[in-house]
């Protein structure tokens, strides 16, 4: 496959978008991505977005943004979407479908007043077992980490870690919602909100969005801004219902080998992660999963501060992630691909910034651990 480079990335300020309207959000952060890439939306000629796009997806905001492209994608797997646009979209470059790949998420529930942890799953044809209970996405991920602890151990301290590493690094992040520094005691002291899961092992509920812009060699190459190139990607779903339970194993188990392969290079090798945090048990299954340490053993990778960026082995989410910073439209894939390529560039915060960053992993995943899920695993390179 030839070639495909993330050239323009963007994350919308805002975090409570009130007076705005969604299909705004997705056009403002599309323009500032194609701002930061030094290109325009003349001269997009692909464009990317999942379900949270107004309307009929491509259809209307191509309409709205007075787009005219060769080609587009709605495919939508949640929070993991976003990350297989990466993919696609290298995939359309390199098939000569389209040069200029935009892709763009946004949403409101914040301003909306919605709590998805709170709010029960709409039933679906592959939940007959679960939606008999209308549980809530947090109900379904506290079963995950009920049994990664009855499995492994693991403890809600350890979990507490994740959320702990995430408050260091929001910290220093103007724009996170959350920006003070927890311990492992305000974490599994906060409220429960589905045991074992508190209140602080949740994400933030966030208003805002986010754009990237992927080209074709050649067109970066012309550009003034750093080569960041997609070197391996990987997707999956994963069906974990029909009385096949293993709730501790996740699809990034076969994303992330998948990128590893095509990347050629090994979890070793990677000096910053982005890994999709919608709870703190998300981010341990899936570090398990994508091979940064043996499965069961994640509570002990995570603890202590080794997710700390300066301190740990692992630096991760150095943006605060989902668990501090922003969660947008409910969900984060964008994120997590945006502070990659900020670590690659050299241009992450000069507290969490990543020494000699040239290789950087971005993995999303949406849906419920518990049931069906979708996974995506994208490994970047600075060239
Ligand atoms: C694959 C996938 O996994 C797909 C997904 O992405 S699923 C994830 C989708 N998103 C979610 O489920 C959102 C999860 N979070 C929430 O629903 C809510 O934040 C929550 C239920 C955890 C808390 O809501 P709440 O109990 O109503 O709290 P709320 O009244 O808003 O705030 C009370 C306090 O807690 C704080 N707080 C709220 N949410 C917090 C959070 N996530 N972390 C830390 N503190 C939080 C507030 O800042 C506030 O602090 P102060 O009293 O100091 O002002």
């Amino acid at each position: 496959m030839s070639a495909a480079y993330i050239m323009g990335a963007y994350e919308h300020p805002t975090r409570k978008a009130e007076g705005i309207s969604v299909a705004q959000l997705h056009m403002q952060s599309a323009a500032g991505a194609l701002a930061d890439a030094g290109l325009t939306f003349d001269d997009v000629d692909g464009y990317f977005c999942a379900g949270d796009a107004p309307g009929l997806g491509p259809m209307s905001m191509l309409e709205y943004m007075n787009l005219d492209v060769h080609h587009f994608d709605s495919t939508d797997t949640g929070g993991s979407a976003y990350l297989v646009h990466v993919a696609h979209a290298a995939q359309a470059i390199a098939s000569g479908k389209c040069s200029v790949a935009l892709i763009t998420l946004a949403g409101r529930p914040r301003a909306a007043g919605m709590k998805s942890a709170k709010m029960p799953l709409a039933p679906t044809p592959d939940t007959p077992f679960e939606a008999p209970y209308a549980p809530s996405v947090v109900e379904m991920y506290g079963m995950v980490a009920a049994r990664h602890m009855y499995e492994f151990g693991t403890t809600s301290e350890q979990l507490a870690w994740i959320k702990v590493a995430a408050s260091h690094h929001a910290q220093h992040n103007e724009h996170a919602m959350l920006r003070k520094v927890v311990t492992v005691e305000d974490v599994v002291n906060s409220p429960l909100v589905a045991a074992p899961l508190h209140r602080l092992d949740c994400c933030v509920v966030s208003d805002g969005g986010g754009a990237l812009v992927m080209t074709s060699e050649s067109v970066a190459r012309s550009l003034a801004r750093p080569l960041v190139k997609l070197r391996g990607a990987g997707e999956a779903v994963g069906h974990l219902n029909a009385g096949r339970v293993d709730l501790t194993t996740s699809a990034a188990s076969v994303s992330g080998p998948r990128a590893f392969a095509e990347a050629g290079i090994t979890p070793g090798d990677i000096k910053y992660a982005s890994i999709y945090d919608s709870f703190t048990i998300t981010v341990l299954v899936a570090l398990e999963d994508l091979g940064f340490c043996e499965k069961g053993k994640g509570g002990a990778f995570v603890a202590d501060g080794n997710l700390i960026a300066g301190e740990g082995k692992l630096p991760f989410n150095t943006d605060g992630g989902g668990l501090c910073n922003n969660h947008p439209a409910n969900r984060g894939g964008m994120t997590k691909v945006i502070e990659a390529v900020r670590q690659l560039r050299g241009e992450a915060h000069s507290a969490v910034q990543v020494p000699n960053c040239d290789l950087a992993l971005a993995h999303g995943t949406g849906g419920s651990l518990a049931t069906r899920h979708g996974s995506a695993t994208v490994i970047l390179e600075r060239l």
